[in-house]
């Protein structure tokens, strides 16, 4: 592919938006200078990515009528936009058409948004069946909905369920047509499962579990009973929606699925096309891996979720719960980015909710919100106003919050008739029995409260059991003196943003649980308190009422600025951004397999080259396979790694040939490679290159330097304690690591410990040492940060060309083995030049001349110097040497030449053949199946006959 086609196509997944792209494209033709992506219009890291996008979004929206809610509601005529037309007389009409088509005219211009597919379990309106073909659509409360109302930048469709059962043909079309107009696709679901999937194992299961709460205690065996039928009707109503987006879904779109309700749903969508965009959020806790792990569905769970592409959460320490899960329980590998199987990266981040803050500060001014402001005033006169607002649900510790306010009346007799508390709870999941035992509980509590300080004209506490108009609410919030969240488990807590919002003038004072996501953001101007603590909230709500009006401004205004700079709109911005790069990120991170070794040709270039380096790995590369060596008879026939028999002489022959040099480069340490190799003549290097010498001559060390060995001690115990306890498993300890190898154990068990053990590593030894891990197959290898093949192979070469005083450039290369992942650098070494507009790499600092080998630092630091130039981040090199053809640019042969004031490299492209052995993703040119096929080709280019079927 050529670079501009290569940029271009990068551009199309970039900006799908089509203005965007136009815009792009333009600048591209201006800049045709601009190589690799670095040209102003194509950002060249995802932060620039991610800026570049939101200052188009900002354009864009500058650009665009504000169309706020109406575009919701699909209000796009001029009749529904001037109401009132029947009054206007004959210019007013007209002028009001003209500026309507204008307007018109100006958004036909615009560029198409985004189509973007919400799929909640909840439509944002709940219908109510008024006749046999009439339907009245309400607005349904609850955070995610008030959030979602705020996003206007892209062209938003939801798909969820209606709230209601209609189980007729003619119920489901007139719904469905009422609620296309508000641009809602209705899921059918039907009482049986509603009951059994919403009610069961989301409320009853999911939600508790979620947020600490464990299972129902009363019904916990019934519960447990009842666990398979309803995953099975959770699963089912998972597919259901899934059909529905399926039905609805259109090349392009953005796919978002919201909640708990919906761990199935990103893989039911990847199975229907897995080109679609999925992404997921997360909008309760998720918790800690030792709770999720009690749920007999924990794999399934965490293995669909991880089919989206992007998975959110509304803090680090849910996204991180949600890892440590994929981790423990799944044994997948956990990265900074996120989860990562078998290659493919399922990205996990952080993205925390906010609210339309405009639309609650604009509220405030309505008449209908003044009057309300108005007549609480008057009703509360005299008194403080403390105000809660929740869903009558057990996770927002309504019943803690009472008590705690009874403790504060007990306490300070004096606030009793001064302060009121007034409760909104708004009833939730009533089908549930747990919700309903919560009810009664806290009438209970409240009847006993008010009894004990009302008077025959006031009670200390208002408790409201049902939810209130938008207007009214906004009313509360800015009447208010101090609000209390006591929320024992909550994903984020909108109420707390919404009263922040409305407090421009009254500047009260939040107290907020530690266990709502919103502490997180809120916590610099919030009384964060632990709601459990009873005692520690009675004294906060004394401090909050008393604090004196200079506190109240400074605590308010950290978070005014919050909330008004991280709102709705730009939380879904982000994720719907984030989204789409993670898209282009991973079609450049996809590393292709690459195809298999040419062995013919391999074997004729080496015989028409005059001077050939070989490079070979040692451990299932001239060893027999793995498999082979396995158990006989229960027995385990031999822990050492041996020569393969078939290769010894044909190794003999190629190092005999004085046209050809061999080095092998293991991980294995110094006895391994002089027990298998010393009487042959070759270049060793053990321990990754760590140490190196001619079979004739000493070991010397490469790369001294990088000996901080200070952690081995406690690496060492942690594997003691798990090899005592894994059979047949073994460790090895080498001057720069320690490697766990469970190749002889029971595969699974061993696999099994392999992760344990990764997880004592990180949170104990290596946690502040300067280590890298290194996971194969059936083995765990710490070892000293940046000894790796490809690091020291600059040096041992230097050394390599010196010794042997090379009248002939080196015109062949074979780089092979079974080098696994940090060690993989060692193959793209010999690859040509690539561009240099990126950053370097960290590499190791050059050697202390005084102590290592007089050749090696001699090559080395030249050699390590000018390497720095090309290096290029791992992403970023592997899109650039699948996606383009750059000329080649022996740039090894510059820095023989430096080295040895003569040209000492001669390398065309086609003469160097990296090849990976049993690895199927790999950054080397080449792969073939196993060390039998390594046997084939090194027969072949010793001059034996052999078999070859490429
Ligand atoms: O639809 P319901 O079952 O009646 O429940 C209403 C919603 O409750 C949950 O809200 C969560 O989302 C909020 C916004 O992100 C967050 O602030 C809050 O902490 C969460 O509890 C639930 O997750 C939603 O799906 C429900 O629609
Ligand atoms: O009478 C009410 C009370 C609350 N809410 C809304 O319900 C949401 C509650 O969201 P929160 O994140 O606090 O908790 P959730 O109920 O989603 O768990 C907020 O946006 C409130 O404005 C409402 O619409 N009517």
């Amino acid at each position: 592919m050529r670079e501009t086609d290569r940029r271009v196509s990068i551009l199309l997944f970039c900006w799908h938006d089509s203005w965007q792209l136009l815009q792009a494209l333009l600048k591209t033709k201006l800049m045709p200078g601009n190589k690799y992506n670095c040209s102003p219009v194509t950002p060249r890291t995802r932060l620039e990515r991610l800026l570049k996008e939101r200052e188009s979004r900002k354009f864009n929206q500058s650009f665009l009528p504000n169309e706020g809610e109406a575009e919701f509601y699909g209000n796009d005529s001029f009749f529904s936009e001037n109401e009132n037309w029947g009054l206007l007389n004959e210019e007013e009409f007209l002028a009001a058409a003209r500026a309507f088509s204008d307007r018109k005219e100006k958004q036909d211009m615009r560029p198409s948004k985004q189509r973007l597919l919400v799929v909640a379990n909840r439509l944002p309106v709940s219908a109510v069946r008024q006749g046999h073909e009439s339907w009245n659509l309400e607005i349904s409360a609850g955070g995610l909905v008030s959030a979602l109302l705020g996003v206007k930048e892209f062209d938003t469709r939801w798909i969820g369920w209606a709230g209601v059962n209609v189980p007729d043909v003619i119920g489901q079309r007139t719904l469905t047509e009422a609620l296309a107009e508000k641009r809602c696709i209705p899921v059918f679901l039907d009482e049986e499962i509603v009951n059994q999937y919403y009610n069961g194992y989301c409320n009853n299961i999911l939600w508790p579990l979620f947020h600490y709460l464990g299972l129902p205690q009363e019904d916990r065996l019934a519960t447990t009973r009842s666990f398979q039928s309803q995953f099975a009707a959770y699963k089912k109503a998972n597919q259901m929606f899934a059909d529905v987006v399926n039905k609805n879904y259109e090349e392009g779109d953005v796919v978002w699925c919201h909640d708990y309700h919906l761990m199935f749903l990103p893989q039911c969508l990847k199975e229907y096309n897995n080109k679609m965009k999925v992404g997921w959020f997360l909008h309760t806790p998720f918790p800690s891996s030792e709770i999720h792990r009690t749920l007999p569905s924990r794999s399934e769970l965490l293995r669909s979720v991880l089919a989206a592409d992007l998975v959110g959460f509304h803090t680090y320490d849910y996204a991180r719960h949600f890892v440590s899960a994929c981790t423990r329980i799944l044994g997948l590998e956990g990265t900074p980015e996120g989860v990562e199987d078998q290659g493919r990266l399922t990205r996990v981040a952080a993205f925390p909710i906010g609210i339309d803050s405009d639309r609650f500060i604009r509220a405030l001014e309505l008449s209908q919100v003044q009057d309300h402001i108005k007549e609480f005033k008057e009703r509360f006169a005299g008194r403080k106003v403390m105000l809660g607002v929740d869903r009558l649900d057990m996770i927002k510790g309504i019943p803690q919050k009472i008590l705690a306010f009874e403790k504060f009346l007990e306490e300070n007799p004096t606030w009793r008739d001064k302060v009121v508390l007034l409760q909104i709870a708004v009833p939730t999941r009533t089908d549930v029995p747990e919700y309903q035992k919560l009810t009664s509980q806290v009438h209970e509590i409240v009847g006993r409260i008010n009894g004990r300080f009302g008077t025959l004209t006031a009670v200390p506490i208002h408790h409201l059991d049902r939810s209130l108009d938008f207007h009214a609410l906004c009313a509360l919030y800015a009447i208010t003196d101090v609000a209390l969240v006591t929320s024992l488990r909550d994903g984020m807590n909108l109420v707390s943003y919404e009263f922040v919002a409305c407090q421009a003038s009254k500047k009260g004072v939040l107290i907020l649980s530690e266990f709502a996501g919103a502490a997180q953001s809120l916590g610099a101007g919030a009384i964060l308190v632990n709601p459990w603590n009873i005692t520690e909230v009675a004294a906060s709500i004394g401090y909050a009422l008393n604090m004196p009006a200079n506190e109240r401004e400074k605590r308010h205004y950290h978070n005014f600025m919050h909330v008004t700079t991280h709102t709705s709109q730009e939380w879904a911005a982000t994720f719907v951004s984030e989204l789409n790069d993670t898209i282009v990120e991973a079609q450049l991170r996809t590393r292709q397999v690459p195809p298999m070794l040419p062995i013919q040709a391999t074997v004729d270039l080496y015989m028409q080259s005059n001077n050939r380096l070989l490079i070979l790995g040692f451990n299932a590369t001239l060893t027999e396979p793995a498999n082979t060596l396995g158990r006989r008879g229960g027995q385990i026939r031999d822990m050492d790694l041996k020569l393969h028999p078939e290769l010894k002489e044909p190794l003999r022959k190629l190092c005999d040939d004085p046209k050809t040099t061999v080095i092998v480069l293991s991980g294995s340490d110094r006895s391994v490679l002089d027990d298998n190799f010393s009487d042959y003549d070759m270049w060793l290097a053990a321990e990754n290159g760590m140490f190196l010498r001619l079979t004739k001559g000493e070991w010397m060390t490469t790369m001294p330097e990088i000996l901080h060995m200070d952690w081995v001690d406690s690496v060492k115990r942690l594997f003691e304690y798990f090899t005592d306890r894994t059979p047949r498993s073994y460790f090895e300890t080498r001057a720069t690591s320690l490697v766990w190898n469970y190749k002889y154990a029971d595969f699974e068990f061993g696999r099994l410990q392999a992760r344990d053990m990764l997880q004592h590593l990180w949170t104990g030894p290596i946690s502040n040492a300067s280590v890298d891990v290194v996971q194969g197959g059936r083995s765990v290898e710490v070892r000293a940060v940046g000894v790796t093949k490809g690091a020291a192979i600059d040096r041992i070469l230097g050394e390599i060309v010196h010794s042997k005083e090379m009248r002939e450039p080196i015109d062949y290369v074979l780089c092979i083995g079974h080098f696994l992942g940090k060690d993989e650098d060692v193959y793209t070494f010999f690859e040509p030049e690539l561009p240099s507009e990126y950053p370097p790499l960290a590499r190791p600092r050059v050697a202390d001349p005084v102590r290592t080998s007089v050749a090696t630092v001699r090559s080395g630091s030249k050699v390590s110097c000018l390497k720095k130039q090309r290096s290029l981040s791992t992403l970023e090199r592997r899109a650039s040497n699948h996606l383009t053809t750059v000329a080649w640019r022996p740039t090894l042969r510059d820095k023989m030449s430096l080295i040895e004031g003569s040209s000492v490299l001669d390398l065309k492209a086609d003469h160097y053949f990296s090849c990976a052995v049993a690895r199927k993703r790999s950054n080397a040119r080449y792969l073939v199946g196993s060390s039998h096929e390594v046997v084939t080709l090194l027969k072949g280019m010793a001059g034996f006959s052999f078999q070859n079927g490429n």
